[in-house]
């Protein structure tokens, strides 16, 4: 009787406990490969630990292109990222392997929401500034003046990508009094509308920048949004303007957002993503007061990278099976 072969796994880092002890305890027929350390792994070291994989796991940190996939051989059935977004992944090349890709949409839509409303109303109250001001001894007697900041009510909040993450963000700013939103994307999504309701409108990309007190990114990294935002993007924008982005670094031209700083073009800023990550201490982005920066932790709570890493273990199981997987990046 031919004995079932076993299939290879690389995991590219350690998974959140309750995923990492469904590796730990064993998955039948695989033998899982992975890289421990809390660190991104090493490419020279990635291009090692995947030769012979059937399947890998990995994370948004991890490229994943021609040359990985060289490594890896022919016999890489499936890549499953632990994220929603797949820019890190050369999908014709994927494609043109006929290795299946698997992401985790949906589970981090309510976490990453909520990290983008943290954003608004740190930015629009000046959370930064004050935080810095009692820490530096700089706070003085209450001031009817001092350290003022904008509210939603009332207010344009323009939203770029009306998908999961753009609804759930546009339904939880609505609470805040928001008079309209105005919104951008590939076409007009007639469902999204109706899903947020009240005052929402499809516009173009000059209108939602020059008629939003407050503007949030919540579009996927591509080719057509790469340094979407742009010196000329920002230029346009209200002075008083909340500008937020927890989707990619890339699609902000960073050194276009910078001389918008710089000028005291924009009302304040708060990103989760930049380029690169982790951004260098050093940076200019840095040093300017109405500027917040977060770590890359828009989906980053424990229920949510559970989801996500229980998720991508049944994505790359299902593809190492060769079967449809759960959460393909096209479907
Ligand atoms: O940024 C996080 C993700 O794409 O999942």
């Amino acid at each position: 009787m031919a004995s079932l072969q076993r299939q290879r796994l690389l995991v590219t880092r350690t998974l959140p406990q309750a995923s990492q002890a469904r590796l730990d305890k064993g998955l039948e027929g695989v033998d899982v490969v992975q890289w421990k350390e809390d660190c991104a792994i090493p490419r020279a070291e990635f291009l090692k630990m995947a030769k012979g994989a059937d399947g890998i796991l990995c994370l948004l940190t991890d490229k994943i292109d021609a040359e990985l996939l060289d490594a890896a051989g022919p016999q890489l059935k499936v890549v499953s990222t632990m994220s929603v977004g797949f820019d890190h992944v050369h999908v014709p090349e994927l494609t043109s392997r006929n290795v299946a890709l698997g992401i985790t949409p949906g589970v981090l839509t309510e976490a990453t929401a909520d990290t983008t409303v943290l954003l608004v109303l740190a930015s629009a109250r000046r959370l930064r500034e004050g935080m810095s001001a009692v820490i530096n001894g700089e706070w003085g007697t209450w001031s009817p003046t001092w350290l003022l900041g904008s509210q939603l009510t009332d207010k344009t909040v323009g939203i770029v990508g009306l998908g999961r993450i753009g609804v759930a963000v546009a339904k939880r700013l609505k609470v805040f009094g928001v008079q309209k939103f105005l919104y951008q994307g590939t076409r007009p999504k007639k469902e999204s509308e109706e899903e947020v309701g009240g005052a929402i409108e499809f516009a173009d990309m000059d209108r939602l920048l020059r008629e939003s007190d407050v503007i949030c990114v919540c579009c996927a990294l591509t080719d057509k949004t790469k340094n979407m935002f742009d010196y000329n993007a920002f230029s346009k924008m209200k002075k008083s303007v909340v500008f937020v982005n927890t989707a990619r670094g890339g699609i902000v031209e960073q050194d276009g957002l910078i001389r918008a700083l710089r000028e005291g073009k924009l009302g304040s800023v708060g990103l989760d993503v930049t380029v690169p990550e982790p951004l260098p201490k050093d940076s200019e982005l840095l040093s300017f007061p109405n500027c917040l920066v977060l770590p890359h932790i828009g989906s980053g709570t424990l229920e949510t990278r559970t989801a996500m890493s229980e998720i991508a273990i049944d994505n790359v199981l299902k593809g190492m099976k060769g079967e449809r997987l759960p959460f393909p990046h096209d479907a």
